[in-house]
């Protein structure tokens, strides 16, 4: 598990440590893990492959990041580098790292002189602002910034990419675009959440000895091994009704292939049996024959342990009435799509059984009366502020998508790839959402555990692709991730 902490959190874990090691230990391990990531990219990519004769040019600002940054480029001018710091607040350089960088041989220019060094330069350090930033870049970093950015030279933000928010990802006004970032003590929100983690580049961490006196996460990410141990998995004893059943109410006449994809994905999640109910059934059977059909009400259609309602069932009288008995059931509910607009918030808000809310932004921002944009700029408060209104688990997908729960720290889906912006492609995470619910995660789980598989497997697929390969993704995914299992 990846975790992530505000500033706030991060500065008092670090006042703590501070006070148990000497002065100046913290920013020597920072500087000493930047320069030895530095020192990897410069073999890597540099013109001159290795530090000797590379030219590293730093951009540092007035606080402790710029302060890393000399000391960090005065290790890498002792090892051959030429070295250039801009200084963007001469008067108020951290002075500690401006002597050590002097020592070193580095020499200092002012912002206005920077823009052809810059031009020249094998790599470029922001060390503009780190967590203590506010606000978007000032103008005369705004455009050094460009200027690197332009010339493709390649950056590593110090910490995080100057000018965005570190603690919830959003971005106002200009900000740094790194190739990579290392980060110091633990990741920051703005690393893994958009608009702020299109900035970032490549992430790494430095370990500076934060861990002891970091408290429960605000954030986290799911990795490989933590998905692997969540995966349902069936054992001697288990039978289809055992493994779980997930009914499906999707589609209409106007909109059949949304219940096709549903019960793809459906099929797919783990659950020993899919229940498909409207008046789909004949797309459904013809794709995929295993799958049980009724033509409703989903009251009558047998037992379920979980319901995914919602994708393609348009406006009609009976698809509200559809929402409404399913949410009236006793099993978790995950609603999606169209059911996002039919169902009644209060019905949602008094259910006792654990219910999944999947809206993309648009829908998002109708069940919270707000403006589509701002729920893409500002991402982590909202999903927040649905998880809350709706008493509800909420899964809001776009570029990052993010799972929410009163109470719970907010997840990151950290897989995924804007190949998976095609019609259709929500209809087949709501299926298999909704199969792990039925077989027996919890809602928080089904939805981290649904948006891992299915961003992997739009990173499996071969693009451009069509929503309907993506189930046929999942076994090779679910392999992937448990090497026992799947394909
Ligand atoms: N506190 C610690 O224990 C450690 C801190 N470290 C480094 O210290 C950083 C935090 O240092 P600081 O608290 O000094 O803060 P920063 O260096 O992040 O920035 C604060 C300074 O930048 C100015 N500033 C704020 N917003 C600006 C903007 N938009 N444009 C231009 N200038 C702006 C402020 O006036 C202030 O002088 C971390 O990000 C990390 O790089 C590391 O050395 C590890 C240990
Ligand atoms: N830019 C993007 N980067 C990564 N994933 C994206 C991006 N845009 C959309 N997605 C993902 O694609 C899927 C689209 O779902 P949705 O908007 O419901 O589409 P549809 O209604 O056509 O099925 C979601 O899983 C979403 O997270
Ligand atoms: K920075």
């Amino acid at each position: 598990m990846r975790h992530a902490y505000t500033v706030e959190t991060v500065r008092k874990a670090e006042h703590t440590l501070m006070t148990r090691v000497p002065p100046g230990t913290l920013m020597q391990r920072a500087a000493a893990g930047l320069a030895a990531a530095c020192a990897d990219l410069l073999g890597r990519t540099g013109r001159r492959r290795g530090i000797y004769g590379s030219r590293v040019v730093a951009l540092v600002g007035s606080g402790d990041n710029g302060g890393d940054t000399l000391y960090a480029t005065a290790r890498l001018a002792r090892r051959g580098a030429g070295a250039t710091a801009v200084l963007l607040a001469p008067e108020k350089t951290h002075p500690g790292g401006l002597a050590a960088f002097r020592r070193a041989g580095g020499r200092t220019v002012t912002p206005a002189d920077a823009p052809p060094l810059i031009a020249r330069a094998d790599l470029v350090l922001d060390g503009i602002v780190g967590i203590g930033g506010k606000g978007g870049l000032r103008p005369e970093a705004a455009g050094l910034a460009r200027a690197a950015y332009e010339a493709r030279v390649a950056v590593v933000a110090v910490d995080l990419p100057s000018g965005v928010d570190a603690s919830t990802g959003e971005v106002h006004g200009d900000a740094v675009r790194a190739d990579a970032t290392i980060t110091f003590g633990t990741y920051k929100p703005c690393q893994l959440i958009d608009p702020a983690a299109e900035h970032t580049g490549a992430l790494r961490l430095i370990d500076i000895g934060l861990g002891p006196y970091l408290p429960d996460p605000e954030l986290e990410a799911l990795q490989h091994a933590d998905v692997a141990a969540l995966l349902p998995t069936p054992v001697g004893e288990s039978d289809k009704y055992r493994r779980g059943v997930v009914g499906v109410v999707a589609g209409s006449e106007r909109y059949p292939g949304a219940a096709v994809l549903a019960v793809g994905g459906a099929l797919r999640g783990g659950a020993g049996a899919v229940r498909y109910v409207g008046p789909a059934a004949d797309a459904v059977i013809a794709r995929y024959p295993e799958t049980l059909v009724s033509a409703g009400p989903p009251s009558k259609a047998g037992r379920v342990q979980a319901w995914v309602v919602g994708p393609g069932l348009g406006d009609d009288a009976r698809g509200r009435q559809a929402v409404a008995e399913v949410l009236a059931s006793d099993v978790p509910v995950l609603v999606d799509a169209d059911g996002l607009r039919l169902a009644d918030r209060r019905a949602i808000r008094e259910r006792t059984a654990p219910t999944v809310l999947t809206p993309h932004a648009g829908e998002a921002a109708a069940l919270l009366e707000a403006a589509r944009e701002d729920v893409e700029t500002a991402r982590l408060a909202h999903v927040r502020r649905l998880a809350e209104e709706f008493a509800a688990t909420v899964l809001l997908k776009g570029s990052t998508t993010l799972v929410a729960e009163q109470g719970h720290p907010v997840r990151v889906n950290p897989t995924g790839t804007a190949w998976l912006s095609t019609a259709g492609s929500g209809d087949v995470l709501s299926g298999l959402t909704g199969s792990l619910l039925a077989a027996g995660l919890t809602a928080r789980d089904a939805a981290s555990v649904g948006a891992y598989l299915h961003g992997l497997a739009g990173r499996y697929a071969d693009v451009p692709f069509g929503s309907h390969e993506l189930a046929e993704r999942i076994p090779e995914v679910w392999h992937s991730v448990h090497p026992e299992q799947g394909a």
